[in-house]
């Protein structure tokens, strides 16, 4: 063994990423989510805000920050927003909080948005996004899904699965692409993308002090 002075978790520092999962509702991405943040303590929920009203389970602040129209309004005035769209007759948008300076820390970000959210986040900051797109295993099954979480009325799952086919039409706006059949197969899939790109070269900025140290 050699000189250990220069040890690897001391040295290598890492941007942080931004790990966007989108999918057509009801597939499956806040399900994904949810195990990830709960398998992986290195990334944090982009807390979206909405004007959407809160789904039985959700907890403000947690899930979502719901807001009124007129603080949305407010939110966009303020150039408050990272991206924001409008989704299924609401409007949902990414605060900006601390995330830039987060990301240069080593904090990783989870994004749980629709398409034209990831183009506006990618169109911003390449270099530190990642695209995951989420798809079903079939029409059907979406519907099924849509209708099993019984959190929204027939009207919304309608509205829902009309958009569906629309949705799928932008997944070759993504870097991955994951058909969630089996959830458990599907997360270590999701897992593994994560992991692959928080080793990417241009990500470990701590580096090169380190290659030139091994190199004496
Ligand atoms: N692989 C799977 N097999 C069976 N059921 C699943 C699977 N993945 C997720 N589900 C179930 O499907 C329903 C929809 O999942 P989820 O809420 O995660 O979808 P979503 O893509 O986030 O939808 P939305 O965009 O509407 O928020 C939930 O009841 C969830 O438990
Ligand atoms: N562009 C954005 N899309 C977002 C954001 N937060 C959530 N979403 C997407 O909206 C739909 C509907 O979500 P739901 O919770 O009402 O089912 C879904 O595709 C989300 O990914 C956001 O901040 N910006």
């Amino acid at each position: 063994m050699g000189d250990t002075s220069h040890h690897a978790d001391d040295t290598l520092h890492r941007r942080g990423l931004m790990f966007i999962l989108s999918s057509p509702s009801g597939a499956g991405k806040t399900t994904l989510s949810r195990m990830l943040l709960a398998k992986d303590a290195e990334i944090k929920l982009s807390v979206s805000a909405t004007t959407r009203p809160p789904r039985p389970n959700e907890v403000d602040g947690v899930h979502y920050h719901f807001v009124t129209e007129a603080e949305f309004d407010r939110m966009v005035e303020e150039d408050d927003f990272y991206e924001w769209a409008h989704v299924f007759g609401h409007r949902y948008g990414t605060p900006k909080g601390k995330i830039r300076a987060a990301l240069k820390e080593g904090q990783d970000f989870l994004f749980d948005i629709d398409w034209q959210g990831t183009q506006q986040l990618y169109q911003k900051d390449q270099q530190d996004v990642v695209r995951v797109f989420i798809l079903p295993p079939s029409i059907e099954e979406l519907h099924r899904r849509l209708k099993g979480r019984a959190t929204d009325s027939t009207n919304v799952i309608n509205a829902r699965m009309e958009r569906a086919r629309a949705e799928i039409s932008h997944w070759d706006g993504y870097d991955y692409v994951i058909i969630n059949d089996d959830v458990n197969v599907c997360f270590d899939k999701v897992h593994a993308i994560l992991e692959a790109e928080r080793m990417k070269r241009a990500r470990q900025t701590g580096l090169i002090p380190f290659v030139r140290g091994l190199m004496g």
